[in-house]
């Protein structure tokens, strides 16, 4: 293939990891840029042109991924969402706090998401007793700070299907995740199915 049919298009679509037709998330899909040593936080905006809700995070995030689920937040067009988690401490609401309110109260992780543009600020679990109490859940694509950790692995692959993915297109995507260094799951990650698990025995008394 020439140099012009690699630029306007030619029969081969380009396999490259910066290049390819099966969409992620915008965070991964032109390759994925590492965190900054040091980078010590920002602040998340929300989609409002107006009065925007805008969050302090105090810290970097840990076990950053992009997630299938239905539950959380995607950017439009978007098959996977991208979240990370923080200290709940390190998560602050500066502006506009008027417009969060609680998309699921029955869930888990509490999203609390504007009212005006219905981007999720943050994820809170207000269970004590849940593996993961402690930490809250945010998007940093909503940073225009750089240096955030990157997505590490791909969570509840199979679910993208219970927002209409076709089945057919599972064996793409979950190559293109791989490509992208993006180990696909079809819950969370080894070592965090590991932490819950290790909660779940502790409070059973099955470990000490
Ligand atoms: N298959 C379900 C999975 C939902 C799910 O379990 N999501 C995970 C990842 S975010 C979770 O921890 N949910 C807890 C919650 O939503 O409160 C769906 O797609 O709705
Ligand atoms: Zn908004
Ligand atoms: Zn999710």
């Amino acid at each position: 293939m020439g140099i012009l049919d690699k630029l306007f298009g030619g029969d081969e679509p380009p396999s490259t990891p910066q290049f390819s037709h099966v969409k992620i998330h915008p965070q991964v899909d032109g390759g994925i840029t590492p965190a900054r040593p040091g980078f010590a936080g920002g602040t998340l905006s929300c989609q409002c042109s107006s009065d925007p809700v805008v969050v302090r995070i105090g810290a970097q995030t840990a076990h950053n991924h992009v997630c299938g689920c239905t539950k959380c937040w995607k950017p439009a067009g978007a098959v996977f969402s991208q979240i990370a988690v923080v200290a709940r401490d390190q998560v602050e609401v500066l502006e506009n706090a008027d417009k969060l309110e609680v998309v699921d109260a029955s869930a888990a992780i509490q999203r609390h998401a504007c009212k005006g543009c219905g981007v999720h600020m943050y994820g809170r679990i207000e269970n004590t007793g849940h593996p993961f109490h402690g930490l809250d859940f945010v998007h940093t694509e909503l940073s225009s700070d750089d240096g955030w950790a990157p997505a590490e692995f791909a969570a509840f692959v199979s679910s993208i299907i219970e927002s209409g993915v076709d089945p057919s297109r599972m064996d793409d995507i979950r190559s293109r995740l791989r490509e992208l260094g993006l180990e696909p799951y079809d819950c969370l990650s080894p070592p965090l199915m590991d932490a819950i698990a290790t909660h779940v025995a502790k409070q059973s008394g099955a470990l000490a």
